[in-house]
């Protein structure tokens, strides 16, 4: 697990794209980063549970949740399979759950609130496709960093300045 601080790859990477502050920390890990794995999905979660029950080691799941506030994408055993599965971190344009379980996990997840009920799980959602929220463009495969900063994202792996 590597250490970013985002303040600093935004100066030494001044094309980076930084994603309008709107996300909150909710994992254990304060600073997590790595290649981007694409869902979009509205208040169905089903895509975020197979993905994450798949081997994502140096990957970070990018969840456009479509900013719904009326349910949780992720919760504490969702979480679990992604530490299992060796996932960097989460980020979703959404809302989680089991919070005080998720700050325990050796997981990045920033997301924009808390909401204590489940989303429903109907097989609906778009994998690897380009997602676009808070001012930028993401695409599949391209990079992300996250700390308590902020969020940004790069078309190629950044490391931190010496
Ligand atoms: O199961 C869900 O839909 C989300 C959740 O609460 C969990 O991951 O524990």
């Amino acid at each position: 697990m590597s250490h970013y601080v985002t303040p600093d790859l935004c100066d030494a990477y001044p094309t980076v794209r930084v994603i309008t502050p709107m996300f909150k920390n909710f994992g254990g890990r304060q600073s997590f980063g790595g290649q981007v794995v694409t869902v979009k999905c509205f208040e169905d979660n089903s895509r975020v549970k197979e993905l994450l029950a798949t081997d994502g080691k140096g990957k970070v799941l990018v969840v456009d949740g479509g900013g719904s506030l009326r349910c949780a994408l992720l919760g504490d055993l969702i979480g679990d399979s992604a530490v299992k599965y060796g996932w960097e971190g989460v980020v979703i344009y959404g809302c989680v759950r089991d919070v005080d379980a998720l700050a325990q996990l050796d997981l990045g997840v920033q997301a924009l609130a808390a909401m204590p009920l489940k989303s429903v799980r109907k097989g609906v959602g778009e994998v690897g496709i380009s997602l676009s929220f808070g001012g930028v463009t993401i695409q599949d495969g391209e990079y992300i960093y996250a700390d308590n900063n902020g969020v940004i994202v790069a078309d190629q792996a950044l490391s931190m300045p010496v």
